[in-house]
């Protein structure tokens, strides 16, 4: 497995967020988190990522225990994070957005990916010297991801990837995380939108309350009808 955490337990003073999450994330897979407002998303991915420390448990990745590392290192052991809200700076143009990912590898030119992602995102290198602020939310999701992969990372890490964007963009966004995942990353996205995510991951974890309570195959998922009406309010 690439990444394994086991154990997990997150709070914020007295509050328990998270009450002992395992997951599970091998190489090349697309892994999802489900779960409504205040499930503990947010908190398990910043956990995963270094910000914040756990309680109790244990994170392994890559054959390292990264369970007390801070987020710096696991950037350079192959983890980056999107993270909710994109974190793209404004007034820093598209390319200078771009450089800043590719800092913790050396900068643009020794990382070598830029090609890569103006290929992936054609968008980019057309509004290379614009501010990233005057790109629209889909644009800026795309700069965000660009930019993690700049860092060349072995898992990449997003937090609501759809959040506020148009079904088109979304889709569009979805079929790229299928095109990285063929190139052998792993993807580990936390999501509210639970269609699109059921069609484009391998694995799901359905986070309720801090608690774990479902993990399977979208499919598995689809077939708890209850869950799914409950917890992800769909029909
Ligand atoms: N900085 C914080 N201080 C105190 N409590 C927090 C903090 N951040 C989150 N929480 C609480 O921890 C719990 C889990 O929050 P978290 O943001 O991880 O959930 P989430 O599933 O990502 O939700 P959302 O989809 O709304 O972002 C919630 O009860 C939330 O109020």
């Amino acid at each position: 497995m690439l990444l394994q955490a086991e154990g997990l337990r997150v709070g914020y003073g007295e509050m328990m967020a998270l009450h002992g999450i395992s997951l599970q994330a091998g190489a090349g897979e697309i892994v999802a988190v489900l779960g409504a407002n205040g499930a503990g998303k947010t908190t398990l991915l910043r956990t995963l990522s270094g910000l914040l420390s756990a309680r109790a448990g244990r994170i392994s990745f890559d054959g390292h225990d990264v369970s007390r590392r801070p987020a710096h290192q696991l950037v350079r052991l192959g983890i980056s994070h999107v993270p909710e809200g994109r974190g793209v700076l404004a007034e820093l143009t598209v390319i200078e957005n771009l450089q800043l990912g590719a800092y913790a590898r050396g900068g643009v030119r020794k990382s070598g990916g830029l090609d890569r992602v103006f290929e992936l995102f054609p968008v980019l290198a057309e509004r290379r010297d614009q501010p990233a602020g005057m790109l629209s939310g889909g644009e800026q999701q795309m700069l965000a991801i660009g930019r993690s992969l700049l860092a060349r990372p072995k898992l990449l890490m997003i937090d609501e990837l759809s959040l506020g964007l148009a079904p088109r963009i979304v889709h569009q966004l979805m079929d790229l995380m299928h095109t990285i995942k063929t190139e052998g990353l792993s993807v580990l996205l936390v999501e509210q939108n639970v269609h699109q995510t059921l069609k484009v991951a391998d694995r799901v974890y359905l986070l309720v309350n801090g608690h774990i309570a479902f993990q399977g195959t979208p499919d598995a998922l689809r077939a708890e009808g209850d869950l799914m009406r409950t917890y992800l309010g769909t029909d």
